[in-house]
């Protein structure tokens, strides 16, 4: 049987998506003490998981050092990698939306967009008509209109809470995310076995 290499992302989706490795039957360690370390291998499953950054997640499936991993589609939308998307795993589930100051209208000439998503805000604007500058932030984006850096953010909303407490309206609904199953093109095809098996196994396991 050959090792399986996966790069599960740190943080908000971890939980959800090692619970579901768990109920597709891998014989996992239940509790993953949350130690500082990087790379857990689990001999008796021959799987291997490395923990990443969300955003570099396809980065590592892409570059084949990670034959398959969860990422937020959020981000695939963002980076557009040569990786394939094998399943929705429908958690961590969320969506993009544009939201500003409420009753205001953007500026007419260079409306100003804050956004950790890049490439999305501006594929969005586009698609609706509207030239934007885009400002790339890394965090903390509803400060933007709130201290007159941009006329709209877009970001992710969950239960909403940020912007409400932050005194923003949502504006335009972008686009629903969720975590995806992600494979290397090289390895789907040399340990096709073994991923699709884990596909049919999680499948079996989305609510
Ligand atoms: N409320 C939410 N805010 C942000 N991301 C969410 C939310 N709910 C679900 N997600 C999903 O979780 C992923 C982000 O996870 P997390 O917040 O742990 O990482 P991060 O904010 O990118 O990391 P860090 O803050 O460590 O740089 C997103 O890519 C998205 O798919
Ligand atoms: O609708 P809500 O449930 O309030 O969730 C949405 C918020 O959560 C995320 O921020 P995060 O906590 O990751 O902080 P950061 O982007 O500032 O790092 C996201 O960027 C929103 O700010």
């Amino acid at each position: 049987m050959n090792e399986l290499t996966i790069a599960m992302p740190k943080g908000r989706i971890f939980d959800e998506a090692y619970q579901m490795l768990l109920e597709a039957g891998f014989n996992l360690p239940e509790e993953v003490e949350m130690s500082r370390k990087l790379m857990l291998e689990i001999p008796e499953e021959k799987i291997r998981f490395i923990l990443s950054k969300p955003m570099d997640v396809p980065v590592y499936v892409e570059h084949g050092v990670a034959d398959i991993g969860i990422a937020g589609k959020d981000v695939l939308l963002e980076q557009q990698r040569e990786v394939h998307e094998l399943l929705d795993l429908k958690i961590s589930t969320c969506y993009i939306a544009s939201a500003g100051l409420p009753n205001t209208t953007m500026n007419e000439i260079a409306p100003r967009i804050a956004t950790k998503y890049p490439n999305i805000a501006m594929k969005y604007y586009k698609g609706i008509g509207e030239q934007v500058e885009i400002i790339e932030l890394n965090g903390s984006i509803e400060l933007a209109p709130m201290i007159g850096l941009a006329d709209r953010i877009v970001d992710i909303v969950s239960t909403g809470r940020t912007l409400k407490e932050n005194g923003l309206v949502e504006y335009e609904f972008i686009t629903d995310v969720s975590s995806r199953l992600i494979a290397n093109p090289v390895s789907y095809r040399m340990k096709s076995d073994r991923i699709i098996d884990l596909v049919k196994r999680l499948k079996k396991c989305v609510k």
